[in-house]
């Protein structure tokens, strides 16, 4: 039996196994079937994202990987990046850690209000680091799914796009969000996120997130959706940004490097087995 912690930011939700002794996952690791598996809310434990700790080098403090329900393996995850600091705190008793992940090193620290915040780096605004399959203004991507067009684009480390919309609640973007996922201008697919700007420093966002569909809430989504706002002129360089399970503060810095602040919560503690989740 391999334990496993259940961890959420806002509602987004993970399993997290700690693989920093090689030898916790057995001889088969981790694969797409087994993060499938993991992540089945039916016949598995269920989860958004399939988080593995791993050992590292100088520099940062764990390695995190990163897998989607589809089996699919992501560059960033903001939600699950304060959730394992949270998780490093308690175990070092320090206030301030670093999470590796694919896209590089993330410092993370807890605040007074006992919030993690990530600076989760600089974006990427060339269409080739996002990527876009040809070269295209980043700021106004063309793609136009009818109710909504005019997308931006940028890379936290995961490719996303961002239309803006006068009010969330008048379109169906889960439905348009699973179409634009696989659109043609996207090579890596992406996290689509749907945003209303309320004011210069305030922004309702709801995610399609690649490989994995609706959530609750979406990390580097949320930083993408700060960074392709200040792009346009439509909120400045902090923002309060509110998704369905609840609000993230953000903002991006001078240096170039957005910061993302909000809750992380373990929900319980298990034991899995992939012989009983059929990935032996
Ligand atoms: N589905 C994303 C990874 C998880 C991101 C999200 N859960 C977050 O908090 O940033 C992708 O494939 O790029």
């Amino acid at each position: 039996m391999i334990p496993f912690r259940k961890m959420h930011g806002l509602g987004n939700d993970f399993v997290v196994v700690d693989a920093r002794k090689p030898e916790t996952l057995g001889p088969l690791g981790v694969s797409p079937a087994r993060a499938a598996a993991v992540a089945d809310r039916h016949r598995g434990i269920g989860c958004d994202q399939f988080i593995v700790l791993e050992p590292t080098g100088p520099g940062a403090d764990v390695f995190m990987r990163i897998l989607n329900p589809d089996g699919s393996e992501a560059g960033a995850c903001g939600n699950a990046t304060r959730c394992v600091a949270q998780l490093l705190m308690a175990e070092t008793g320090r206030e301030q850690v670093t999470v590796r992940t694919l896209r590089g090193e993330l410092p993370c620290e807890r605040l007074p209000d006992g919030t993690i915040r990530a600076d989760m780096g600089p974006p990427s605004l060339d269409w080739r680091d996002v990527p876009l399959a040809r070269a295209v203004d980043t700021a106004h991507v063309p793609i136009d799914l009818g109710p909504v067009s005019d997308p931006a684009a940028c890379s936290m480390g995961n490719p996303h796009l961002t239309f803006f919309v006068g009010d969330l609640d008048r379109i169906d973007w889960p439905a348009l969000g699973r179409a634009a996922e696989h659109h043609p201008l996207l090579p890596e697919r992406a996290n689509i996120g749907f945003a209303q700007v309320i004011d210069t420093d305030h922004i309702r966002l709801g995610l399609w997130e690649r490989g994995a569909g609706v959530t609750l809430a979406c990390g580097s989504g949320a930083c993408a959706t700060l960074v392709n706002a200040h792009r346009r002129g439509l909120c400045g360089r902090r923002a309060r940004i509110d998704l369905p399970g609840g609000t993230l503060q953000l903002e991006w810095r001078l240096d170039g490097h957005v910061l993302m602040a909000g809750p992380a919560t373990t929900s319980f503690l298990g034991a899995l087995d992939w012989a009983a989740l059929g990935v032996a």
